[in-house]
């Protein structure tokens, strides 16, 4: 790859290391030393592609997507933990999931699924406030976050419940959830050996090889991926009896919860929603068993870890930004003396998906976050043919000529950075790496219009075409990223974008509304808390108040008081 970029930094490692490892500074810094496109040495010296030019990814992600698939790593690997499932598959296959599950996805169904979710909103406050035995508590909140993401997920995707927030109760499968990307982690170095094996030894020598290799890890993950499989394939066995044998009037009538763990949602659950649009389309589109049943374990990951992650950086920022959390407070108190009605008490009040998803500051909050701090900050991609990808901006070749197109050779990896794409001075601005919640505000504290991708819910001011669109964050001289969320990458963009965040975000803005209603957040003055970049995102205490590495955000928790507004 004939571009400029820098040194290999280990015979072995290349660059890598440096990029996946608490590598925020040195992401950053590569863009802003060699610009949108950078050559990098990967594993063993192999030369990749690091792209941050808004030109290059739309043409990674939505003009030629078909040419920069996933990698066979990536699909192979999570075709052999999830099964066929929307990152398992690749084309046509990948094409006809989506039709079929874009719809299950809709503003409609959100909007439908927003009340039933509510409940685990309360049960995570009150379970904080459960903790508060003295005036003001230092609790670690990522075991928190994390179980209230899994109830989420779990209730959203499948409608069912597996107790996560229950302190008490220890679940096969959430604990399964838990261990896995800790044990895919320890893994890191056998999956590249992935797609070698599907393709030479048949499924019944796969698992002899298992059985017979000491490597500890992979036992381990062999038993997480299996007590997923299972416990998947029992649920979904019981929804389509439940659809089949039961479905009066269009309704699903679930039975009710049998004890703490059970179904949950009648019918409103993500699942119930695509097998009922399933049994209803036409046998070309239809997905087989084996794909619906890829369908839920894959929603489960993806949407478990990343809003967990999300949510706890949300908190961390509010503690650590008295305004902020004073402001977006004053906000949900005002939107809910609006709507109190019979309620006792404002706090009990559970705002209606419009409002929650139309309250100003609360939007300008968990986007600026997610822009700064991207929970998935790389992905990677890999040619399917040689190419030619052109840029935006300009980069140096390895010569120090000017280029505006980069010829790629066939099988070349591409790593898309979310991170610098969200860090683009040329397109956020000098500020681009400041967190300013305020930049989606209009100076009169409205949301400012985004951009044509995203279905603007009501509230939005629509900024008519002109140099007010510059104003809008994220678009300059009508360059922008192909990004859904706005013109930020961190859902990505094109027929592989993240399905589930409108979900996402429903779900951080009712946990921020529910919890700053009843609970202050402030830092613990001795600890310094640090987040790594290492791939996914990972909070932990600096040394010697914490050891570097176990991941968790201490924070001070009190009740609400009158001056907290
Ligand atoms: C803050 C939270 C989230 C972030 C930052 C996020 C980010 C992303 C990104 C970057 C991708 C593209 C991955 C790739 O192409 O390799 C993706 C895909 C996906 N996400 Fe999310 N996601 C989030 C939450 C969710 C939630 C809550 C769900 C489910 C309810 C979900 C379901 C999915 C699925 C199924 C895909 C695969 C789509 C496809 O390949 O067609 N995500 N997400």
């Amino acid at each position: 790859i004939d571009i400029a970029g820098p040194e290999t930094d280990h015979w072995l490692k290349g660059n890598y290391h440096r990029i996946f490892q608490d590598g925020l500074e040195y992401n950053l810094q590569l863009t802003e030393k060699y610009g949108g496109a950078v050559r990098i040495h990967a594993l063993l010296g192999e030369e990749q592609l690091y792209v941050s030019d808004p030109r290059a990814l739309h043409h990674i992600v939505v003009k030629e997507q078909d040419v920069y698939e996933e990698t066979d790593m990536f699909i192979m690997g999570n075709k052999l933990i999830f099964g066929e499932g929307l990152i398992s598959t690749l084309g046509e296959q990948h094409r006809k999931q989506r039709k079929m599950l874009n719809p299950v996805f809709s503003l409609a169904n959100m909007r439908d699924l927003l009340p039933t979710i509510q409940p685990i909103a309360d049960q995570l406050c009150d379970l904080l406030v459960s903790k508060i035995t003295a005036g003001e508590q230092e609790i670690d909140i990522v075991p928190w976050t994390s179980r209230g993401a899994l109830e989420y997920i779990c209730q959203a995707a499948l409608g069912y419940t597996f107790d996560a927030l229950n302190p008490e109760k220890t679940s096969e499968y959430a604990e399964a959830l838990r261990r896995f990307s800790p044990t895919a982690l320890r893994l890191i170095l056998i999956r590249p050996f992935v797609p070698f094996f599907v393709r030479n030894f048949s499924l019944q020598w796969r698992n002899r090889i298992m059985d017979w290799v000491p490597i500890k890890p992979l036992k381990e993950f062999r038993r997480i991926v299996e007590v997923m499989h299972r416990t998947c394939k029992g649920i979904y066995a019981d929804k389509k009896s439940a659809i089949e044998g039961t479905l009066v009037d269009g309704s699903l009538k679930l039975n009710e919860p049998q004890g703490a763990t059970g179904f949950r949602s009648r019918g409103r659950d993500i699942i119930s929603i695509l097998l009922r649009a399933n049994r209803s389309s036409n046998v070309r589109d239809m997905l087989t068993e084996s794909e619906l049943l890829g369908q839920m374990n894959t929603i489960i990951f993806a949407g478990f870890e990343t809003t967990a992650i999300a949510t706890s950086r949300l908190l961390y920022l509010l503690a650590s930004r008295p305004d902020a959390q004073a402001r977006l407070r004053r906000e949900v108190r005002a939107a809910k003396m609006a709507h109190v009605g019979d309620s006792a008490r404002w706090q009990d009040v559970n705002l209606s998906y419009d409002v929650l998803m139309g309250l100003p500051y609360l939007d300008a909050l968990v986007r600026e976050t997610l822009r700064v701090y991207p929970p998935t900050s790389l992905l990677s991609r890999t040619t399917r043919k040689s190419t030619v990808l052109p840029l935006e901006f300009p980069v140096r070749s390895a010569s120090g000529q000017e280029v505006t197109s980069i010829p790629l050779p066939e099988n070349t990896t591409v790593i898309i950075s979310i991170l610098a794409a969200n860090h683009n001075k040329e397109i956020w601005g000098e500020d681009a790496s400041d967190w300013r919640p305020e930049r989606w505000l209009t100076s009169t504290g409205e949301r400012v219009r985004l951009s044509d991708g995203e279905n603007p819910p009501d509230g939005y001011v629509v900024v008519e075409r002109s140099e007010e669109e510059d104003k809008v964050p994220g678009n300059r001289n009508g360059i922008k990223y192909p990004g859904v969320y706005a013109s930020m990458m961190t859902f990505l963009g094109g027929g592989r974008a993240c399905i589930g965040f409108k979900f996402a975000e429903m779900e951080m803005k009712q946990v921020l509304t529910t919890l700053l209603s009843t609970l202050h957040f402030s830092l613990p003055a001795e600890k310094e808390i640090y987040w790594k970049m290492n791939g996914l995102q990972v909070p932990v205490v600096r040394p010697p108040a914490g050891d570097g590495q176990t991941p968790q955000v201490p924070l001070k928790i009190r009740l609400v008081r009158d001056d907290d507004y």
